[in-house]
Formats: structure tokens, C-alpha cells, sequence
């Protein structure tokens, strides 16, 4: 069994980690850590854990991860860091949520979040996009989970990138995300009354995942975007729709991309081309699908692609887990396959 600890457990990543490595097969949670709920039974303060776990959180200690094989953190931006280095030094695998492993250049990192402590890590972390990365995740120590918002956009253009058919220049990500991303936070603009039956964007040309998109995109494909990405906050609780438009630079049509995805994602599980419909959030809700559907408009020239995620499995838990089955050797589907939720 792998044995797994989860700092910043309290979290809305830190829990929807333990529901799912609680059904996984090869692991056993050693240790749950939360300063705001020290000593309580996960089955007291979330009781939907009732019958199924009696986890007691502990607040951080060496000892409390020490034992483990593999540590998450679903700690906050810039906080992170300091326990992905504790657990380096212990020569634990460290698997990230937050945005400190994310990048490779430290700069580029500053620029969007705060001075990296540990650049040197940076140089030894993996970009944990699985279906793109698998190479180095395999062997590295510590994993940089991407943001939910690149994984849906990422995985939406890496086709389109890799067989050279759009223009670099331009492409448009317009992106729809579910409250849960922004975190537990109690702020008025995510309270009920400001947010239900309302729709807005926000952070217009300047979200901190543009340059995450872009670092990417350049190291994984050669390709030195130019884009814009907006994102909106949807009135429902889970999942992340990106709507991408990019020139095409050949004559193509849809039947071609229907074959260059399904030739491209032939041996992702985890991926799901709608060749006629097109892809919905309630498909992806609860489950670590990345669902991909497209359109050629002619007159304009361009070809639009519709990815779709749950923000909290395939844009944080469920990828996090992916990517310890990778690290692990296991089958990467372990503990991680199920039916989006009906309604
Ligand atoms: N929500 C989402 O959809 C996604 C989130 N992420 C990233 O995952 C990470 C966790 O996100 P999320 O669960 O949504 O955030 P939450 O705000 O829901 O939870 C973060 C947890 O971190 C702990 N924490 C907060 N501040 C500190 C601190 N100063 N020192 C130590 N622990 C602290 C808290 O637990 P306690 O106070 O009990 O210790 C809290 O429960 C973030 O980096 C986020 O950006 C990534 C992809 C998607
Ligand atoms: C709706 C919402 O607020 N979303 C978050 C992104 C959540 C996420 O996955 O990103 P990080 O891991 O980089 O925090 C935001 O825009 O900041």
C-alpha cells in the first residue's frame, strides 16, 4: 500500500483528496493535516464522512508525514512551498496543488505570485499534466499540479499545437469556472446572494493562468503563444467549460480534426472526443474526464474547441491522484474511474 498524507486538508482540494484516495485500492491515508480543525474526526466536521472514516486531522509535524510515501499539498500559493520543501528533504514524493511547482522559470513565477524561496526546486519539479508529461512525472519528486483552468486549456489546443495547425498568434481561451475554484474563501463577492442567477467575468487580461498557458505551451510543444484568456465565475459549484478560438493556418475540415484528436488522445483514458455532440459540464461533474468537442466556423476561418473539466478532480484531486499512479507504477485509472453525476 502507498502511504499518503495531506497537508492543507481542511481545504476544498484537501477533501476531495481524501474522498478519493479513501476508495483508491493501493493506498492508505496516514496522516490529514489542518491547523483549523486539529483534533477533530473528519466524520464531525464533514459529515458526509460519517460510517466511512473517522480521520482525525493533526496539525503539522514532522512525524505526522514522515511516515509517508507520498505527500499532498493543498495549501495556498506561496505557503506551499515551504512543505513540498520539508518533504523533499525527507525524500518524500511531493505532489502540489498550488501554483510554486508549476514553473520553471522563477521569474515568470514572481511576476504572477511572490519571490520562490526554492528556485533550484523548480528545476527538479515535473508539470503535472499527465497526458502530456507522463515522461518526466514518472522519475521526479516532486510534481506541480496545473492549474484547473490550463488543464482544460491545455489539453483543449496540445492537437492543434503539436500538428502545427493554428496560428500561435491570438487564440483566444474564454473560460466559464464553478465557485469551488476560488477555494473556501468567505469573501461578499462569493456569497450566495452575489453570485446566484449572476454570471461575470473577472481578472480581464491579466489572470495569473495566462502565463502559466503560455510557459507551457512554449517547453511542451516549441510554441511561443500569443493569447488572451478571460475567465468568468458560473453560478454552480463544480466544473470549468473553456471556450478556444485560434486561426487555422490550413485548409482543413472537421473530419480531419476529429482524426488528429482521436490519433493524438488514442491511449488517454481520461480524455473523451465528442466527434457530433458537444461536451457539458454535468458530463464531467464528479469525474476526472477531460471532455473535447470542436467546430470549424469557415467564414471566419477559425476552429473552436469546447473542453470541459471538473475543477476539483481533473483540475486538482483526480489529476493529483493520476499523478501519484503514475509516480507508482500503478494502472493510472486506479481509483480514479466513474460516471458523471445525472444531474
Ligand atoms: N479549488 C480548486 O478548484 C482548485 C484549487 N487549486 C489549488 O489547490 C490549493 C488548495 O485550494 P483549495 O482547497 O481550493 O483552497 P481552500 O481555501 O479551500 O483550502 C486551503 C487550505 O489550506 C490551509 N491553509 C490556509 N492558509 C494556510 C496557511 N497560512 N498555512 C497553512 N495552511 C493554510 C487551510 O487549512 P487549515 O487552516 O485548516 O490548515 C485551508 O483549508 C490552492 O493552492 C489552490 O490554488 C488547484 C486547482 C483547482
Ligand atoms: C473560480 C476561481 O476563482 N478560480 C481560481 C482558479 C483556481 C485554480 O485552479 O487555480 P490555482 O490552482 O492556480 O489557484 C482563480 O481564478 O483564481
Amino acid at each position: 500500500m502507498i502511504k499518503a498524507s495531506i497537508i492543507g486538508a481542511s481545504g476544498y482540494v484537501g477533501l476531495e483528496l481524501i474522498r478519493l484516495l479513501l476508495r483508491h485500492p493501493e493506498v492508505e491515508i496516514v496522516s490529514i493535516i489542518s491547523s483549523s480543525s486539529n483534533q477533530l474526526s473528519i466524520d464531525k466536521t464533514n459529515p458526509q464522512f460519517k460510517k466511512v472514516s473517522a480521520l482525525v486531522f493533526e496539525e503539522f509535524k514532522i512525524e505526522a508525514i514522515e511516515k509517508a510515501d507520498v505527500i499532498f499539498c493543498a495549501l495556498p500559493h506561496g505557503i506551499s512551498q515551504e512543505y513540498v520543501k520539508i518533504g523533499y528533504d525527507l525524500g518524500k514524493v511531493v505532489i502540489d496543488l498550488s501554483a510554486d511547482f508549476r514553473y520553471k522559470d522563477s521569474q515568470k513565477y514572481a511576476k504572477d505570485y511572490t519571490e520562490h524561496k526554492y528556485p533550484e526546486l523548480l528545476q527538479k519539479s515535473a508539470y503535472g499534466l499527465c497526458e502530456i508529461n507522463r515522461g518526466e512525472i514518472k522519475n521526479a519528486q516532486i510534481i506541480g499540479n496545473p492549474g484547473c483552468y490550463p488543464t482544460s486549456a491545455i489539453l483543449g489546443l496540445a492537437p492543434l499545437l503539436k500538428s502545427k495547425l493554428i496560428d500561435k498568434n491570438g487564440i483566444i481561451i474564454d473560460s466559464k469556472s464553478g465557485v469551488s475554484g476560488a477555494g473556501k474563501k468567505s469573501d461578499f463577492a462569493y456569497s450566495f446572494c452575489e453570485l446566484d442567477e449572476n454570471f461575470k467575468a473577472y481578472s480581464v487580461a491579466k489572470h495569473r493562468h495566462t502565463s502559466e498557458i503560455e510557459e507551457k505551451c512554449s517547453l511542451l510543444f516549441g510554441e511561443d503563444l500569443n493569447l488572451s484568456f478571460t475567465p468568468h465565475l458560473l453560478p454552480v459549484k463544480r466544473g470549468i467549460l473553456s471556450t478556444i478560438y485560434a486561426t487555422l493556418v490550413k485548409n482543413i475540415d472537421k473530419s480531419n480534426l476529429v482524426e488528429i484528436y482521436n490519433e493524438f488522445y488514442k491511449d488517454e483514458y481520461f480524455v473523451r472526443i465528442f466527434e457530433n455532440e458537444l461536451p457539458e459540464l454535468k458530463y464531467v461533474r464528479g469525474t476526472n474526464f477531460v471532455d473535447i468537442g470542436f467546430e470549424i466556423d469557415k467564414k471566419t476561418n477559425k476552429v473552436i474547441i469546447i473542453s470541459c473539466i471538473d475543477n476539483l478532480i481533473k483540475g486538482a484531486a483526480g489529476q493529483a491522484i493520476q499523478n501519484m499512479n503514475i509516480r507508482f507504477s500503478l494502472d493510472e485509472k486506479t481509483g480514479l474511474v466513474m460516471v458523471g453525476e445525472y444531474f
